[in-house]
């Protein structure tokens, strides 16, 4: 069916087609009914409603419907609640990761993929910022890890991610579990609704948990930012629609912060199960395959949770990705990111980078989460690999020529001819 609603609308391949079977129980109604949805990357999402089951549809029935403007649903269907998913019940748990920016995620995923909890992964990946950095910072492993790097995964590339998923299920006796690492900046509803839209990706796979990782040092700011009109805080809603919360960073703060940080968790969402942590340090268990994605409870904090597709991010959050030629000056580079980070600190969110230093034969992997910064060292540069830079920067008013003359600046040729 799908494949003739992309036939009939002409759709292109990054268009994403949803069918979904309703149990309508108001009076008048009839019993079933099916709704079509296309999701494209720019634009409206359309959908339209036809009074009866998916297998009595014709292609006349949906040639009729579809291209027919005044059977289209201006008005958002009145979804019936479809039950609550049960834990083993032969689905594909999928776990979402979510969090702030720098908050732990990617930390929590390389425990998952090394530690040995007898589940093969398959992962799915979602970053923000102009130049990829994360799939060099995610471990080598056997699982199989999708990219997403060309946009947001709850709104530009919702498309992409029922895609993958389409893929995943023609595969799914490869891996017991799918794990999704979204943007620091997503808003996890859409992710979330993902699983009930569609009767294909419904019957296979099963919203197991959305697990929210909380940076304890920098969680405060974020949640105290006034946003834009109609802007949610991405960091309120991480929260709001978590299963588990991770309270990561625990040694970065003393007991009586960490008591206000739960306070203020709580104040966002009583029932949540909070954990703490130091480097993600938690036992998987408690996180893997544990069934507490609870549609009732969101549906009762929001009832237009399987209804609404809009949302708006915050614009003033931008990137800046920087790729340069040629070797850093150790020393420049320390001076140059130290003083940057002191001084904008509040307003650089997030900055990671995979960088190549003068004289020395492994990848310099630099990390900063506001005025915290850490470097480490990496793989080794392969044979014949260009020794490039790649840097990115994610906060609020940033100044992308400073940022880049600044960058420039620490270029060993550079530094020698200063
Ligand atoms: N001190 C301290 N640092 C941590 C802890 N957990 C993670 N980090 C560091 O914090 C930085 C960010 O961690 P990531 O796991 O990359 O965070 P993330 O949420 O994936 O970041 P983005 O995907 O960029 O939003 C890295 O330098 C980590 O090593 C912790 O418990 N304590």
């Amino acid at each position: 069916m799908k494949e003739t609603v992309r036939a009939l609308l002409g759709l292109d391949d990054d268009t994403a087609v949803m069918v979904r079977r309703l149990t309508c129980t108001e009076p008048g109604c009839p019993p079933v009914e099916t709704v079509v949805a296309v999701l494209p990357m720019d634009g409206e999402p359309r959908r339209w409603t036809l009074h009866r089951p998916v297998e009595q549809i014709t292609e006349d029935d949906l040639r009729a419907a579809l291209l027919n403007p005044e059977h289209q649903s201006h008005q958002e269907p009145e979804l019936t609640t479809p039950a609550s998913p049960q834990p083993h019940d032969g689905r594909v748990p999928v776990t979402v990761l979510t969090g702030f920016l720098g908050s732990g995620k990617t930390t929590l995923l390389n425990r998952i993929l090394t530690e040995n909890h007898g589940m093969r992964m398959a992962v799915i990946e979602n970053e923000f910022g102009e130049v990829g950095i994360d799939d060099a910072l995610v471990l080598d492993s056997e699982e199989e890890i999708f990219e997403m790097n060309n946009g947001c995964i709850c709104c530009t590339v919702r498309g992409d991610l029922i895609r993958i998923l389409g893929a995943l299920m023609r595969r799914r006796r490869k891996f017991d579990h799918i794990l999704i690492e979204t943007t620091g900046l997503a808003d996890p509803a859409p992710v979330a609704q993902t699983f009930f839209m569609d009767d294909e990706i419904a019957s296979q796979l099963r919203l197991d948990a959305i697990v929210t990782l909380v940076d304890a040092a920098h969680v405060m700011q974020h949640l105290d930012e006034e946003k834009p009109e109609g802007v949610e805080n991405e960091a309120v809603e991480q929260i709001a629609f978590a299963d588990r919360v991770v309270l990561n960073k625990t040694d970065l703060a003393d007991e009586s912060t960490l008591t206000e940080v739960e306070a203020r968790i709580r104040s966002i969402n009583a029932p949540v199960q909070i954990l703490r942590a130091r480097h993600a340090d938690i036992d998987l268990r408690q996180v893997l395959d544990v069934g507490a994605f609870d549609l009732q409870r969101v549906l009762a904090d929001d009832p237009s949770f399987l209804t609404e597709t809009e949302h708006q991010h915050d614009t003033t959050v931008t990137s800046v990705g920087i790729e340069l030629e040629g070797e850093l000056d150790e020393t420049r580079l320390n001076t140059w990111l130290g003083s940057l980070l002191r001084t904008k600190g509040v307003d650089i969110f997030r900055s990671k980078g995979i960088l190549a230093l003068a004289g020395e034969p492994k990848q310099y992997v630099f990390q900063g989460v506001h005025m915290l910064l850490d470097g480490t060292l990496g793989r080794e540069w392969r044979e014949g690999e260009p020794r490039g830079n790649k840097l990115v920067f994610i906060g609020r008013d940033l100044d992308r020529d400073a940022l880049v003359s600044g960058f420039s600046g620490c270029l060993a040729v550079a530094g020698a001819a200063a």
